[in-house]
């Protein structure tokens, strides 16, 4: 959907969210006019999951015994038809990867949105990483769209080139806004976006919306402040101000196709 009409359904986001960053995620569902919602208690499931329009689901500290119940809210939330985004940090680490693998084979994620590395993982394709960052360089049009091939999901690549594929489409923006790295948690906050925006349709033009919506926020917040920990807000400020029509101008003007 788009800005506006995103601003007239306040969709309702149900981030299984990790601890490290879940003020800052459901502070950016609200500005930019959806709803947050964090919870991962089993009982909740079916009742959450039948108000939400989207599950954003962080592995980010995430623990092994979590698996079969994170299985089972995708999979409630497949069968009630809902976008389900998985964010899965740091899936190179081969602990980490063990539970991601059981949850890409017994439940559907529609969009996958991770750094280079992590999206590097899914595509079977070595990229350096440190822990929770992306940290090497590579062909990342390629990465996202054998990505997108090998887990049949939407790939949406985070990084100074974002790249949204669904292994046949692939657009890119390619726009440098070095602080938006330097705050924990913007990607955290731009996987909520990303199921915000499909919440009516999974595709890879809303994907780029939310996208573009950070990467904006982020050209925007970075002309009146040059240190992180103010940028931070001004990203959330920025996000609130952002109009339709200058959302779809950058869009226009920085969205290309791969
Ligand atoms: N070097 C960079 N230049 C420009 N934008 C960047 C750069 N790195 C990241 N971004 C932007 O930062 C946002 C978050 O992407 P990033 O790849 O850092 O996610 P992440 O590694 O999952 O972050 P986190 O784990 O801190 O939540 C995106 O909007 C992306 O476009
Ligand atoms: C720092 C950190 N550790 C696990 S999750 C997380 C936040 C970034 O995703
Ligand atoms: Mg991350």
């Amino acid at each position: 959907m788009d800005l506006l009409e995103l601003k007239s359904k306040t969709p309702l986001v149900f981030n299984y969210a990790n601890y490290v960053t879940p003020q800052f995620v459901a502070n950016v569902v609200n500005v930019v006019g959806g709803s947050p919602i964090m919870a991962r208690e089993i009982d909740e499931f079916n009742d959450l999951v039948a108000i939400s329009d989207a599950v954003v689901v962080n592995t980010g500290t995430w623990r092994r015994s979590e698996l079969p119940e994170t299985i089972k809210l995708i999979q409630i939330a497949n069968q009630a038809k809902k976008v389900v985004v998985l964010d899965p940090v740091a899936v190179g680490i081969p602990s980490r990867s063990v539970p991601v693998k059981a949850v890409m084979t017994d439940s559907q994620v529609n969009v996958i949105r991770g750094n280079a590395a992590e999206i590097a993982w899914f595509a079977g394709i070595d990229f350096t990483s440190h822990g929770i960052d992306a940290t090497g360089n590579g062909d990342v049009q390629k990465i996202a769209s054998l990505a997108a091939q090998k887990t049949g999901a939407i790939i949406a690549l985070s990084g100074q080139t974002d790249v949204i594929s669904d292994g046949h489409t692939t657009q890119m923006i390619a726009v440098d806004v070095p602080l938006l790295a330097t705050n924990v948690g913007t990607g955290d906050a731009l996987s909520a976006l990303v199921g915000m925006f499909n919440s009516d349709e999974v595709t890879v033009e809303n994907t780029a919306r939310a996208m573009a919506m950070m990467k904006l926020a982020g050209v925007r917040a970075s002309q009146t402040v040059k240190t992180p920990g103010y940028f931070a807000n001004q990203v959330l400020d920025e996000l609130y101000l952002i109009k339709q029509d200058e959302l779809e101008e950058f869009i226009r003007s920085e969205v290309q196709n791969g």
